[in-house]
């Protein structure tokens, strides 16, 4: 960045390539249980990178795997395989004072406004508390829950108040502000408006758009909900099973999906579908997400997905990328999109439903 100027080394590819805050390499999550001694494949070899200032949406359904995945980009989780690197710096090889000191510059805010207050703490407090863990001196962390008070959009007598004086909007402005204190490079955002009213979603999911842009925020966006994810992100992570199904542009993951898993997660939401599938029937999901315990051979979306054949029962379908930074894995899946539902197959659900 800015080198070419004043450096004699000669441009290489990797000077344009977008500078990474947090790298996945063939990241593993695997809990064991407590009572079967089995073995839940929570993240099952992941890869990507997320680019500074940029929104990472990841979208799946109940038990793919997303929080988990979030818990693990914060260092939350350690990694069962593989591994993540914070701006190339692996923070599992880090001693405990320099982990410590790392470790706040990689936050995350949860869907339950009420997770990380305290309810004996006033606001102020609370806004101020990551920073005197972080040893921040005392008239710094004032200065800047102050200020972070006034720019999460809440007026500066909220700082003498309670958590349960505070509606769940309120509350999550708090926490904003609270991971704003510690100016992170990236923020783990997940299911942040799920629990909120319909009403105010649409103001907080404003909040940080402009928080971005004001400070350069890099962020990864966790969500079941289709809408939020399309409406923030800049690319959009597809995940089913404890793997990535699709990665790439949001608008061309929204508009063109590749992987049949988006295109029915797609199909399957009321309002609003994109352009390129206003005509088309409705595909619904069926049956519920396998377990992660015992997920299935070879593809794992093949025991509900329309278009299976014999080879993803066999074979796991490659990560490939299929269009300019737009990845799948679906064996069948073209640059034109998913490939088109097996006859046989729609047959057959038919008969389930039937039956
Ligand atoms: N600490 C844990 N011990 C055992 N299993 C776990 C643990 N945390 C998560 N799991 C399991 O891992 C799988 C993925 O869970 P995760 O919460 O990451 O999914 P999710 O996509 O975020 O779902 P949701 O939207 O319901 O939170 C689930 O089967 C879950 O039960």
């Amino acid at each position: 960045m800015g080198n070419t100027m004043t450096s004699e080394r000669p441009r290489t590819a990797a000077d344009s390539q977008p500078r990474t805050i947090v790298t996945a390499e063939g990241l593993t999550i695997h809990f064991p249980t407590r009572d079967s001694g089995e073995t839940v494949k929570a993240i099952d070899g992941v890869d990507f990178a997320v680019r500074a200032g940029e929104t990472f949406g990841v979208i799946g359904e109940s038990g793919s795997g997303k929080t988990t995945l979030g818990r693990a980009l914060v260092s939350l989780i350690s990694p069962t395989n593989g591994r993540i690197l914070h701006d190339g710096v692996d923070p599992a090889q880090l001693g405990r004072s320099a982990f410590r000191h790392h470790r706040r510059d990689y936050q995350i805010v949860f869907q339950d406004p009420n997770a990380a207050l305290d309810p004996r703490m006033t606001i102020l407090h609370s806004i101020m508390e990551p920073l005197e863990i972080a040893g921040e001196a005392a008239a710094v962390r004032r200065e800047r829950a102050v200020e972070a008070l006034a720019r999460v959009g809440l007026a500066p007598e909220t700082a003498k108040r309670y958590p349960h004086q505070l509606s769940g909007g309120q509350k999550q402005r708090v926490n904003i502000a609270r991971v704003l204190t510690l100016r992170p490079k990236l923020i783990v955002c997940d299911e942040v408006v799920a629990a909120l009213d319909v009403s105010i979603r649409g103001d907080i999911l404003n909040l940080f758009a402009d928080l971005q842009r004001e400070f350069g925020l890099t962020y990864v966006f966790i969500t079941h909900d289709i809408s939020v994810v399309s409406h923030i992100s800049d690319r959009i992570a597809v995940t089913y099973l404890g793997k990535f199904m699709e990665l790439g542009p949001a608008e061309a993951v929204i508009e063109r999906p590749l992987h049949p898993y988006t295109r029915a997660l797609l199909s399957a939401e009321p309002v609003p579908l994109p352009s390129s599938m206003r005509t088309e029937r409705r595909i619904m999901l069926e049956g519920e997400i396998p377990s992660p315990i015992s997920p299935p051979s070879g593809c794992r979306f093949r025991t509900r997905c329309p278009s299976v054949q014999p080879r993803c029962a066999e074979e796991e379908p490659a990560w490939r990328e299929l269009q300019a930074d737009h990845w799948v894995a679906c064996h069948f899946a073209t640059p034109a999109g998913p490939p088109p539902p097996n006859p046989r197959r729609t047959d057959e659900l038919a008969q389930q439903q039937a039956g």
